[in-house]
C-alpha cells in the first residue's frame, strides 16, 4: 500500500458509523478529531477509551481528540466527515458551518433523504455550505465489521474527481478498498432507499416467510431503487455496483443491520416504536420510507416495496397484508434492463 498523506481530519458525529471511521482514519496516520453531539458520550468515550453505547469492544485510539466543541474539532481540518444520523444533518451543519475552514472537503457518510425538502443529503449539504466541495462514502459497510478490520470495499463519490480521489485516499488501506465514482446522486439515492427495502427483508424474516421471498425483495428491491434513481437522472448502472445492489446485500442479510432487525421486530408483530426502542441505534428506512414515498409520487415511478413498507409504518396495514400486498398485484413484465426496455419492445413488435 503507497504512503498516505497524512491530513488532520474531523469526524462529525460519533455513533457507531462515525467511531468506526475515527478509529480507520487514526490507523491509516491522520490528524483525528471525533465530535459528539452529547458532552455526556464525548466524556464516556475519553473516560472509557471506548464507545460502549454504540460501538462497544472497539479501542479508540488516545490520538483522537475526542470533544463536543464544534469550533474545537474544526479548527484546522481540511477534511470533514460528516456522520450523524440523515435526520439531525442539517441542523448539525447550521451549528457547526461558522467553523468550517475556508475550503475544507465535506464527506458525507450518512444515509437518507430530506423528506421536508426533497433534497438528497448531498443537496442538503451544497445548500447549507455552498462554497465547499461535497463527496459520499458509501457501500456495503457495517461499523461492527470495519472496526474488526474485516475486508470491506465502498465508494468515494463526488461531482469532483479531484474530490473522489482525495476521499478515496483517505480512507483506503488493507482492508478497506474505496473505489470511485462519479454519480453522486445515484449513490446516494442507493444508499438511502436500500434501508426501506431491508426493513421489508426483516419483516418477511420476521413473517417467517423464506429465502426465496428475500432473494425476491432484494431483486425487485433493486429494481424499483433503479426506477426512481434513473427518473431523477441517475445512472443506471451506479445501482449494479457497491453503492446499490452490494449495500442492498448486506443490510438485507445481515444482523448487523438495524433496518433488518426493526423489519424483524415488526413482523413479529412489535409496534414501530417498540422496534425502535429495542434496536436503540438509529433506523434511517423508517425515515427515508417517508421521502421515498413523496419522491415516487413527484416521479411517477412504481415502487410498490417501498409503498407497502410504508403502509405498515404509517398507514396500519396489518403485517399479515404485507405479502397479500406485494403477490397479489396485477401482472408485470419483468424490467431488470430498464434502460433496454425500448430495445426489447421495438424487438417483439417486429417479431409479432
Ligand atoms: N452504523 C453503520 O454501520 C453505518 C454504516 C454506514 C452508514 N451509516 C450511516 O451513518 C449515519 C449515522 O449512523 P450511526 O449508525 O453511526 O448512528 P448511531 O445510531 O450509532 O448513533 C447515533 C448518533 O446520533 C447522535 N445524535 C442524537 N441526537 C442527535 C442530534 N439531534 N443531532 C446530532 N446527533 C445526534 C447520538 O448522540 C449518536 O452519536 C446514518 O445515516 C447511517 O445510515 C451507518
Ligand atoms: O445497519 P443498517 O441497516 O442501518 O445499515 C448500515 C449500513 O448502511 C450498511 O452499509
Amino acid at each position: 500500500m503507497e504512503t498516505l498523506h497524512r491530513e488532520k481530519v474531523a469526524v462529525m458525529g460519533s455513533g457507531s458509523w462515525g467511531t468506526a471511521l475515527a478509529v480507520l482514519l487514526a490507523e491509516n496516520g491522520h490528524d483525528v478529531a471525533l465530535w459528539s453531539y452529547r458532552q455526556e458520550e464525548a466524556e464516556a468515550m475519553a473516560a472509557e477509551g471506548e464507545n460502549r453505547e454504540f460501538l462497544p469492544g472497539i479501542a479508540i485510539p488516545k490520538s483522537i481528540q475526542i470533544t463536543w466543541d464544534c469550533e474545537k474539532a474544526l479548527t484546522g481540518r481540511q477534511a470533514v466527515v460528516l456522520a450523524t444520523p440523515s435526520s439531525y444533518l442539517r441542523s448539525t451543519l447550521q451549528r457547526f458551518k461558522g467553523h468550517l475552514e475556508r475550503g475544507a472537503l465535506l464527506i458525507n457518510v450518512a444515509k437518507g433523504l430530506e423528506e421536508s425538502t426533497l433534497q438528497t443529503l448531498g443537496q442538503v449539504i451544497a445548500q447549507e455550505c455552498p462554497e465547499h466541495q461535497v463527496a459520499a462514502l458509501s457501500g456495503p459497510s457495517h461499523a461492527e465489521e470495519v472496526s474488526r478490520k474485516i475486508p470491506t470495499t465502498v465508494v468515494a463519490s463526488s461531482a469532483s474527481r479531484a474530490a473522489a480521489e482525495r476521499t478515496q485516499g483517505l480512507f483506503m488501506n488493507e482492508y478497506f478498498r474505496v473505489y470511485t465514482n462519479p454519480d453522486l446522486l445515484g449513490v446516494e439515492l442507493g444508499g438511502a432507499l436500500k434501508n426501506v427495502i431491508a426493513l421489508a427483508a426483516g419483516i418477511s424474516d420476521g413473517l417467517g416467510c423464506g429465502d426465496n421471498t428475500k432473494a425476491a425483495l432484494m431483486t425487485r428491491g433493486i429494481t424499483e431503487i433503479a426506477r426512481l434513481g434513473t427518473a431523477m437522472g441517475a445512472d443506471f448502472h451506479t445501482f449494479n455496483g457497491l453503492s446499490g445492489i452490494g449495500d442492498l446485500i448486506v443490510t438485507c442479510t445481515s444482523m448487523h443491520s438495524r433496518n433488518r432487525r426493526a423489519g424483524i421486530l415488526i413482523g413479529q408483530g412489535k409496534s414501530l416504536t417498540e422496534a425502535l426502542g429495542e434496536v436503540h441505534m438509529v433506523v434511517e428506512g423508517v425515515y427515508t420510507a417517508q421521502a421515498a414515498v413523496k419522491f415516487m409520487e413527484r416521479y411517477h415511478v412504481e415502487m410498490p416495496i417501498t409503498r407497502t413498507v410504508y403502509q405498515v409504518l404509517y398507514e396500519e396495514l396489518p403485517i399479515q397484508g404485507v405479502m397479500k400486498n406485494l403477490m397479489e398485484r396485477e401482472k408485470k413484465s419483468e424490467d431488470l434492463s430498464w434502460h433496454l426496455v425500448t430495445e426489447h419492445q421495438v424487438r417483439w413488435q417486429e417479431e409479432r
